[in-house]
């Protein structure tokens, strides 16, 4: 069985972080492990605390990982502070996985900031690099690329000055713009829309850890950079139209296999 490796926060109310990677991995097909950078008490509406992982501890779970198991795909999430990203940075640099596939989070949909600030400089010249594929949505597009992003046109420019940090390629998701959430792929050579249709739902806790864990799962199975990004695509599309109104706040996609497998009958 292939493997996929999170490298995430946890979110206490099961919608994002670690938890979302491991039922994305799970539904798709994967061995999921996990290493987990920090614990977040968090629900449908707030992050209410968060403590960060100590950064050996961090380390040794990475280790303990790829000393004893091989890793197919590894899947980043929140990182928190710059220590995080340096160690985090350092470990895959020595044992270099075949694909890392970088979900840069930033800010929670509450508003809760899961990167440091001061952490946002190593993020770019550490990790992003190291970056199969990097999932920005708009804001931290904006961040990362210092330019606002309104139309198509500045989702092609931003997608070409996040490439030239490092990354063999970029994903920017379409979903905080009005209209279709569609996604933009630049891999250097060429554009590649991955389009969507806009469910009318304030459940969507968790979209980008599970769009991105669901591109590792797809990546580890040796599908290509294109096809496991539309496979991805479909997964985001069905888990957020049969979203659940869990909580009070924005409730957390669905990953229960039986849609998948059924959505995949039908396409056949
Ligand atoms: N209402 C929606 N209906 C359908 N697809 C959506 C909707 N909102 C976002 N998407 C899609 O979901 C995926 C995740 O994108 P999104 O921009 O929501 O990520 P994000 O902001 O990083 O999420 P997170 O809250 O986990 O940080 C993208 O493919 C996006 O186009
Ligand atoms: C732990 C964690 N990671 C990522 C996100 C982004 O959705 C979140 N809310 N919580």
């Amino acid at each position: 069985m292939k493997t996929a490796l999170t490298i995430a926060g946890s979110d206490s109310g099961g919608g994002a972080g670690i938890q979302a990677d491991l039922k994305t991995f799970s539904a798709n097909g994967v061995f999921g492990m996990s290493v987990i950078t920090a614990i977040t008490a968090q629900n449908t509406v707030e992050v209410r605390s968060v403590q960060d992982i100590e950064i050996n501890i961090i380390k040794d779970q990475i280790e303990a990982v790829f000393d004893d198991i091989q890793v197919d795909a590894v899947k980043i999430g929140m990182l928190s502070s710059s220590e995080t990203v340096k160690i985090v940075a350092d470990r895959l640099n020595h044992y270099s996985p075949k694909v890392i596939v970088l979900d840069p989070v930033m800010v929670s949909k509450g508003g809760h900031h899961l990167l440091k600030e001061q952490a946002i400089e190593a993020l770019k010249a550490k990790m992003l690099p190291l970056a199969t594929v990097i999932t920005p949505n708009i804001p931290e597009a904006e961040v990362l690329s210092g330019m606002t992003i309104r139309t198509v046109e500045d989702m092609e420019q931003a997608c070409k000055k996040l490439y030239e940090l490092g990354p063999k390629a970029v994903l920017l998701k379409g979903g905080h713009l009005e209209g279709e959430p569609n996604d933009l792929l630049w891999d250097g050579q060429s554009f590649n829309w991955f389009n969507g249709r806009r469910v009318e739902t304030k459940n969507t806790h968790g979209t980008g850890c599970t769009l991105s864990s669901a591109i590792a799962a797809g990546l580890a199975k040796g599908e290509e950079l294109i096809e496991a990004i539309q496979s991805a695509k479909n997964y985001i599309s069905i888990a957020i139209e049969h979203s659940l109104a869990l909580g009070h706040g924005h409730g957390p996609t669905n990953h229960f296999y039986e849609l998948y497998n059924k959505a995949r009958m039908e396409e056949r």
